[in-house]
Order: structure tokens, then C-alpha cells, then sequence
């Protein structure tokens, strides 16, 4: 709200737009009483410095410029930019100069100032944030080691994300768009949403946090070599994709997961993750009554279990891919797991086994379709499960336990058995696996996609509610 003179002030308000966009527009009100014009002006700042709107108003900033096709800097500078300083937040800009820059910086920062971090660039940006973030909490939370059975403090300031990467999927999925403006609308506005968390391990070793997807098979193998084609920009992902299509590599392994207890919610049910998600917002479900109590220690009650669902599939796969969330892209605009949700505490486990090449292909066109079921083919196993096991087959897997991350990689170039693992856009080598999700860990400035307005609503503020 700005006023202009007695006579006048101006206030700035957001609009729900078409295709899930959200724009800022002014009202200028005048009035020849200067007294109403003051009564307003005091009115309206009381309303907007009200602590439930949770309005950030200190951000860390990451700009990432090399990021997707390097325009962040001038996203940052003309779109988002203008609407902090709309809103009165103030900022501090770091621009990343090298990787893991962000990540690194947030270890040691002084983050008690802020009231959010913005990621300006793609998944991997947004993910270097994530750990930097999750590092941070661990150490301000005397954790000094993380492991399978660690509880995770989660980190309470808010993340907000500017897409400028080359896939953006996880601002695509949180908030329905790509489009900077939106995003920054929602950081201004305040709104908060948690999404899932996971970690993957190697036995008890950390590897990685995945926020989005972990593929093994076709998609990993697209990223091993996609790195190496940057400069083609987002493009780079087509070709290696077409690539590894037409190779049709198949990999054999032995998959062991921990199935979803609520057994009304599947990746095939049609439910798609919605702001207010009625799925995310209930509580978790409890497991199953065992049958007979095997230790009378509550540990010993957890650990049956925890141990008890596990269930097995062996076989050669194309791929094997968890969701996190529905990972929207501009290949499938509902996902390559249009039902999987942001904050249930689950993940859509697509095993795809091996099949023609032609039968790939067909699945593939389907993700690009929202009406077709992309997972109705006999090749397919789509699974909701909350924890994973992978150990590849091969007949040398003591080295693909045992040689680290330079025996993994020579062991690859000298077998074709193994694939690597696609963490969010990363590689991880090590393809024996155990991996662990934790609900609504990363708290974000969105509120999950909307439904989309009609062409003929005018995009009613009151209809446009918050969470
Ligand atoms: N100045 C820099 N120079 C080199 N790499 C950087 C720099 N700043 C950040 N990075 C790294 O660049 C990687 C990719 O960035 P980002 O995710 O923004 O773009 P992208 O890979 O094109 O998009 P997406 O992840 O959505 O496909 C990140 O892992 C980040 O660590």
C-alpha cells in the first residue's frame, strides 16, 4: 500500500490469472475527506502487519546464474525483484559462483534475520538448498551423524522457489507453474506448505536428501550423460532420452519395499495432490495390529513392525523410479506419477520390468497425455510405499557394495549390469540403495496447485482462499 497524497492511496493486490498464474494489480482510491483517506491508510497497514498472514519480511536469496539457460540474474532483477520491494521485504543476494556454493553458505550463515530463503534456479539449485538447510538443522540439533534411525528435526524457516532451471519440477508441482511472477506472489503473500522428504542411504551411510524423484535404469542413465551435453541447454534431456530409448537397456536387481498401510490410496486412484489436500492433511495412518506380540519392549514392538510388511520383487527393469511428488514437466504436465502426493508421507514406486522397446515408447507417450493410464500395462507395477531397497545383480557385487565411488564407476564402464541412480537431477553411483522417507519435512512458500479458474470467473479474491 503506498499513499500517494492526502487525497489518495494506491494498494497493490493479487489476482488469481489463468493457468494457475497469480499476477499483482492497482487499485488507487480517492476521496475528497481526507480524514476517510487517513482512516483507511491506518486500517489497511493494522491488517497487513497482522502476524497470521506469516508475510516474510527478511529473505536470503540464492541466485543461481549459470542455471537452466542462464537468465536468472535478469529473472530475479525484472520479475521478482520489484514485487519484494512491492511488498516491503527486504533481501540479501548471494549470487552462487560456484557449485554447492549455496549449500556450503548456509552451514554457517546467520539465518536468524530471516524469515525465508529463496532458491533462484532449477531442481538442483532448490535441492543444494535443501541440504545446505538440512545440514544446518542437524548441527544446530547436535546430530552429528545421520542414519537410518535418526529422528529429523525439520527445519522451520520457509523455502521459496523462483523457477530458472532447465526442468523446474518441483515449483511446476508445488504451485501449478513455471512462471517466476506466480512464485514470487506466494512467497510475498506468505503461503506455507510442507512437502516430503527423502534420504537415501548406502546401509548406514548417507548419500543424499531426494525431494522430487530417484530413478534407477533409463532415467539414470539419461543423466550420466546429459551432464556432459549442457550446453544444449534443456534440450540436453530430449536427446538423451531418445538415446537411452533406443538402447533399451534393461538392468536385474532385487527391489524390497515397505508398502503404504492406508490401502485405500494408490498411484493409480485418480486422486491428484491439491491445495488442501484432504490426503496430506490427514493424520497418518496407523500400521496393522500385529498378530502376536513379539518382545514386550515398545523398541522391540516397533522393530517387528517396521520389519513386518516388507515385500519382494526380483526381475530385470528398465527402471525402477520413486516420486516423491508428481514431478509435472513440460514431458507430462500431471507427472510421470500424476496421483502421488506433496505431504503424505509416501512415495509412487513405478517398477517398470523389462518389455519391447516399442511397449516403452507407448508408456512414455501415454505420461504426455493426462486422460491416458499410463501405468495400464502388464510391464508395469505401480506401488505406494513409504521405504525402498535396491540391490542390483550382478556377478560383482561384492565390488558394487564395496569399492566406493571410482570402483563403481570402473566397475560400470566394465560391466553393462549397472545402471546409476538419478537423485533429483543428480548421480549417485552407488547402486545398492536403502532409502527412507520422512513426512512434511521442507516446509515452502506454495500452497500446492489450485484448480483452475474458469474463462469466465473474474478471478475472485475471496474465492481464492488460502490454505
Ligand atoms: N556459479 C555456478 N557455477 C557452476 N555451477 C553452479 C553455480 N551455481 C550453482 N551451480 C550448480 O548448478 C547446478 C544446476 O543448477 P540448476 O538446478 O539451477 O539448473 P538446471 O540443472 O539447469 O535446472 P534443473 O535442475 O531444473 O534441471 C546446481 O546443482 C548447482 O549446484
Amino acid at each position: 500500500m503506498v499513499s500517494l497524497n492526502p487525497t489518495a492511496f494506491t494498494l497493490w493486490v493479487v489476482k488469481r490469472c489463468r493457468k494457475h498464474r497469480w499476477r499483482e494489480r492497482k487499485v488507487t482510491f480517492l476521496s475528497k475527506d481526507t480524514s476517510v483517506i487517513q482512516q483507511w491508510v491506518d486500517i489497511l497497514h493494522e491488517a497487513l502487519s497482522k502476524p497470521e498472514f506469516c508475510r516474510p519480511r527478511n529473505l536470503l536469496v540464492f541466485v543461481n546464474p549459470v542455471g537452466g539457460k542462464g537468465h536468472a540474474t535478469r529473472i530475479y532483477s525484472k520479475r521478482v525483484a520489484p514485487i519484494f520491494e512491492l511488498a516491503g521485504v527486504s533481501t540479501e543476494v548471494v549470487t552462487t559462483n560456484h557449485q554447492n556454493h549455496a549449500r556450503d553458505t548456509l552451514r554457517d550463515y546467520d539465518l536468524a534475520k530471516f524469515d525465508g530463503i529463496v532458491s533462484i534456479g532449477g531442481d538442483g539449485m532448490f535441492t543444494e538448498i535443501v541440504h545446505g538447510l538440512m545440514a544446518r538443522t542437524l548441527a544446530d540439533s547436535d546430530v552429528e551423524q545421520l542414519t537410518p534411525e535418526t529422528v529429523l528435526p525439520q527445519p522451520t524457516i520457509r523455502i521459496g522457489i523462483i523457477p530458472a532451471g532447465s526442468t523446474d519440477t518441483v515449483a511446476w508441482t508445488t504451485c501449478g507453474t513455471k512462471d517466476a511472477t506466480t512464485a514470487a506472489i506466494h512467497i510475498v503473500i506468505g503461503d506455507d506448505t510442507a512437502i516430503d522428504l527423502g534420504i537415501c542411504f548406502s546401509g548406514n551411510r548417507f548419500i543424499k536428501y531426494n525431494v522430487s524423484m530417484m530413478a534407477y535404469g533409463y532415467y539414470g542413465d539419461c543423466i550420466v550423460d546429459s551432464e556432459a551435453n549442457r550446453w544444449m541447454g534443456p534440450k540436453r534431456y530430449d536427446w538423451e532420452g531418445f538415446k537411452k530409448l533406443l538402447a533399451n537397456k534393461s538392468y536385474e536387481g532385487e527391489l524390497t519395499y515397505l508398502p503404504c498401510p492406508d490401502k485405500e490410496n494408490h498411484p493409480r486412484d485418480g486422486t491428484h495432490c491439491k491445495a488442501g489436500c484432504s490426503v496430506c492433511s490427514a493424520a497418518p495412518v496407523a500400521e496393522a495390529e500385529p498378530d502376536n506380540n513379539p518382545s514386550q519392549s515398545l523398541q522391540g514392538w516397533f522393530a517387528f513392525m517396521y520389519n513386518k510388511g516388507w515385500q519382494k520383487v526380483k526381475g530385470r527393469f528398465i527402471g525402477i523410479n520413486a516420486f516423491v511428488m508428481s514431478c509435472r514437466c513440460r514431458f507430462a504436465p500431471e507427472g510421470p506419477a500424476p496421483c502421488a502426493h506433496l505431504g503424505d508421507g509416501c512415495i509412487d514406486l513405478i517398477v517398470i520390468h523389462e518389455c519391447s522397446r516399442v511397449d516403452y515408447m507407448r508408456h512414455l507417450f501415454r505420461c504426455m497425455d493426462p486422460k491416458k493410464d499410463q501405468f495400464d500395462f502388464p510391464f508395469i507395477q505401480a506401488i505406494r510405499c513409504r521405504d525402498f531397497k535396491f540391490r542390483p545383480i550382478t556377478d560383482d557385487l561384492e565390488d558394487a557394495h564395496d569399492s566406493g565411488v571410482e570402483g563403481q564407476q570402473r566397475l560400470r564402464s566394465r560391466t553393462s549390469c549397472l545402471s546409476v541412480w538419478n537423485c533429483d537431477g543428480e548421480v549417485v553411483e552407488e547402486p545398492s540403495i536403502d532409502y527412507r522417507i520422512h513426512r512434511k519435512m521442507i516446509r515452502l512458500f506454495a500452497r500446492g496447485v489450485e484448480d483452475e479458474i474458469s474463462e469466465t470467473s473474474n478471478g475472485c479474491l475471496n474465492c481464492a482462499g488460502r490454505n
